[in-house]
């Protein structure tokens, strides 16, 4: 069953000093299955946080409408818990009192602390609850984060670019810590990357983005049984095909962000055009 339900939506923006306006997407049509776990994939620009950002209820769209389960997105609400790049934890904080807080309004201040302590366990932070931000690594404040959102107990998580910011042991192991916690929460996950290879090892579905005009460019079901290997043939192929696409992509916004200094020899050399590349647009 269909939890979400992206219907013809555009986004503009407009600058009003400059009278100028700038469309990022002008149709996009999507449905998110319930317990799905779907990336939005696409070169820097192409509107993956913006859509995610009108999911969230943090952006209004220009034109169209999404719906969680029969309800329309007008704001945002706690059956969507968002986790950004940067985790925003309170550092005056410790880290069990960052993600009881925003259950203040929900119960009792030791009922949220229990509570908490239960997603605190299930990120396998529990050593952690007395720490303070500064005394945790990126990946761990990523933890944290994640946390938080899930102690809200939303259907949805909406995830953008949460370990773009991290190295890649790191990365490497949140993507196992994201799986589990998708396999024990059967959360509906909306994840935004411009990483083929974290998008293949992570998802039920890929939608692919592109830019000028934008939208929708090609839909991937990932048919690879989990734990999925970086070097199966299958693994090999899909990001190969995704890349001969993606590849056109990111060709078009360098050509427009470069203008006369670009050319596909330098743009090769400056980015290769192999199996990599998507991991550095
Ligand atoms: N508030 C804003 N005002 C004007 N333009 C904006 C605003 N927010 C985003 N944009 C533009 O909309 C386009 C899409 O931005 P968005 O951040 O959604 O892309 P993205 O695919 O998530 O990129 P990245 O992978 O680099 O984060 C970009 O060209 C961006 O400059």
């Amino acid at each position: 069953m269909e939890q979400v339900r992206i219907e013809h939506v555009e986004k503009t923006f407009h600058n009003k000093e400059k009278e100028k306006s700038f469309t990022v997407f002008d149709d996009i049509n999507l449905e998110i299955r319930s317990g799905e776990f779907l990336s939005l994939l696409g070169p820097s620009g192409c509107g993956k946080s913006t859509l995610l950002n009108i999911v969230a209820g943090l952006d209004e769209a220009t034109n169209g409408e999404v719906f969680v389960g029969d309800k329309k997105v007008l704001q945002p609400g706690s059956d969507r818990g968002v986790v950004f790049q940067e985790a925003a934890l309170m550092p005056w904080l410790t880290v069990l009192e960052n993600v009881s807080f925003a259950l203040r309004k929900k119960m009792k201040k030791e009922e949220a602390k229990e509570h908490a302590k239960k997603y605190l366990k299930l990120v396998h932070l529990s050593k952690f609850i007395g720490s303070y931000p500064h005394e945790l690594s990126g990946g761990m404040k990523q933890r944290v984060a994640i946390a938080r959102a899930l102690a809200m107990d939303p259907k949805i998580l909406l995830m953008d670019e949460p370990f773009g910011a991290l190295d890649e042991q790191t990365r490497t192991m949140l993507h196992r810590e994201v799986q589990y916690i998708w396999e024990e929460t059967k959360k509906t996950i909306l994840f935004v990357t411009h990483n083929i290879r974290e998008a293949i090892l992570l998802s039920d579905r890929i939608v692919l983005m592109g830019t000028r005009p934008g939208g929708i460019r090609k839909v991937y079901d990932v048919n690879l049984p989990r734990p999925r290997s970086i070097t199966s043939p299958e693994f090999v192929q899909l990001e190969e095909d995704i890349m001969s696409i993606l590849g056109g992509e990111i060709e078009k916004v360098m050509r427009e962000e470069m203008g006369d200094d670009f050319n596909t020899k330098k743009a090769s050399l400056l980015y290769g055009t192999d199996r990599n590349l998507g991991d550095h647009i």
